[in-house]
């Protein structure tokens, strides 16, 4: 016999959760299912104790600007607060109880262990099977993406959930990949004392996002002292048993150090879950998904495994899109026109919308302009640690912003401004005319706009 529910949620991210949590204080009958922690990457291997480790090593740099402008100083730091801080106050030391009872709080049932669609509205766990009356959330995330790089893959490397929990920080490493963990993992490292090298194949760090993004993001490393090569590719790792070492291309000698970190990218696993039983292609590497997250009759996909941005905001985003769809509710659908993220080195580098190129690829009438932070009053006023700028991308023949990139001290918040200018199409002339806060960072949007050319 199959036990009847209104909705099997699997996978409990940020995504699955939320949805789960969300239908059952609806009063659906849901089970959520998990095979490791509720709450996924996020709060035990992702957002949270990263930007813990962040804050930390935010604050060391803070200190270390202190002489410039404020006095003397004398700090030690010490790995083991950080530590500290992720095991008590992030990840209840990988322990997912509180998670756990709010999902049962409102009303919905934990089922513990790994899910598989097997055919429309149902889902198996280790040999139970549950059919689902209005359908089935899929929620299961990504997973480190390990490229084959010979020798690799018999050594002890480390993914974010090492880097996430080590208690001891390694003298040296090596990281493999100049996107989001790459950047922000090397920079705390080193901040607190770690020797690192950081490799990343293509031509910048951030190679998503704007170049004069990537530019920065360097500039920043190397002056935390992180060695940043880029446009070079690793052609051989071994381990022996003390110390990796990295071939990389156009270097004799290898890259040697005590860790090593791969952080090449996530990508989302289909090897058993079924998918294929609903109609979907498990080579996919993605589920596609309509407007309201519908991924075939009776099956919604959110987060990671969409493929619109491995962020939690997306995630949770999706997730109420799909709520509302399951429980017959009206609203707008899914938009990522205006999707923002931000890369938490210091200075942060912030984005939504379009980057320039992307813009030009579309065919766009592009206009364009690119502001200092030190051009405005407040940046200058910062002095040591307010590098940044802001970039501006305009189609030119509608006269509103497509993108823009918001980097400095501060420049996760700024973007709030430039998300509802790109979201709500407000006219470049409109945004001309409003009356900017004096001396604040986000003044230098004024002159961006000013500047488009
Ligand atoms: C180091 C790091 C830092 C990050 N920092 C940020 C940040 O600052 N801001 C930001 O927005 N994003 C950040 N991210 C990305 C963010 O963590 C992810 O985008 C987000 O967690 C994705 O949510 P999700 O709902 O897709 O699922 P996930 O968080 O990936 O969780 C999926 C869950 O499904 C479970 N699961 C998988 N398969 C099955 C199955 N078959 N049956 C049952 N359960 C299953 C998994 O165990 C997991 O718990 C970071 C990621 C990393 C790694
Ligand atoms: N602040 C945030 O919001 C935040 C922080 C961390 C992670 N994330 C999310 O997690 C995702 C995964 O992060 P990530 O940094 O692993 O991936 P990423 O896709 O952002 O960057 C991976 C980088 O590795 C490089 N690379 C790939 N193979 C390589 C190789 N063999 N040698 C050298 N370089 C190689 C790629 O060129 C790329 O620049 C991100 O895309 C992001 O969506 C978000």
């Amino acid at each position: 016999m199959h036990e009847q529910v209104d909705v099997v949620v699997v996978g409990l991210g940020p995504g699955g959760e939320y949805a789960a949590g969300t239908l059952a204080e609806a009063g659906l009958d849901v089970v959520g299912v998990e095979a490791e922690l509720v709450g996924g990457e996020c709060p035990y291997w992702g957002c949270v104790p990263s930007k813990m480790m962040i804050r930390a090593g935010n604050l060391l740099a803070e200190v270390r600007r202190v002489p410039a402008l404020a006095g003397d100083t004398d700090v030690t730091p010490d790995w083991g607060r950080v530590a500290g801080r992720i095991r008590e106050e992030a990840t209840d030391d990988w322990n997912d109880q509180v998670a756990a009872d709010r999902l049962g709080a409102k009303g919905g049932r934990l089922v513990r262990g790994r899910g598989r669609l097997a055919g429309p509205r149902r889902v198996t766990v280790e040999g139970r099977t549950w059919e689902a009356r209005r359908g089935v959330v899929l929620a299961t995330g990504s997973r480190p993406r390990i490229p084959p790089v010979p020798g690799l893959a018999a050594t002890p490397y480390w993914t974010n959930r090492d880097a996430m929990a080590t208690k001891d920080l390694p003298t040296s490493m090596l990281v493999l990949g100049g996107g989001a963990i790459g950047v922000e993992v090397a920079q705390v490292f080193a901040r607190f004392t770690c020797r690192v090298t950081l490799i990343e194949g293509q031509d910048r760090l951030l190679a998503q996002e704007e170049p004069e993004a990537g530019e920065l993001a360097a500039q920043a490393l190397r002056a935390d002292g992180v060695t940043v090569l880029t446009g070079v590719r690793a052609r051989q790792v071994s381990y022996d048993g003390a110390e990796f070492s990295v071939l990389v291309e156009g270097r004799a000698d290898p890259l040697r150090a005590e860790r090593l970190l791969v952080a090449t990218g996530r990508h989302a696993e289909f090897a058993d879950l079924g998918v294929e039983t609903v109609g979907l292609d498990p080579a996919a590497g993605i589920v596609p998904t309509d407007g309201r997250m519908r991924a075939a009759e009776g099956l919604w996909a959110v987060g990671d495994i969409t493929g619109h941005g491995a962020f939690t905001h997306v995630s949770m985003y999706q997730a109420h899109i799909a709520v509302r769809d399951i429980l017959d509710r009206p609203g707008l659908d899914a938009d990522y026109r205006a999707l923002p993220r931000v890369t938490f080195t210091d200075p942060e580098v912030a984005a939504v919308g379009l980057t320039e190129r992307q813009a030009r690829n579309r065919g766009l009438r592009v206009r364009t302009a690119v502001v200092p932070n030190a051009s405005s009053t407040r940046g200058w006023i910062h002095g040591p640690g307010g590098e940044g700028f802001i970039k501006l991308v305009e189609d030119a023949d509608r006269g509103v912003l497509v993108g823009a990139t918001s980097a400095g001290p501060a420049g996760g918040e700024l973007l709030y401004g430039l998300i509802v200018a790109v979201h709500a199409e407000v006219p470049v002339e409109q945004l001309r005319n409003m009356i900017y806060t004096y001396p604040t960072f986000h003044r230098a949007v004024e002159q961006a706009l000013a500047a488009l050319r």
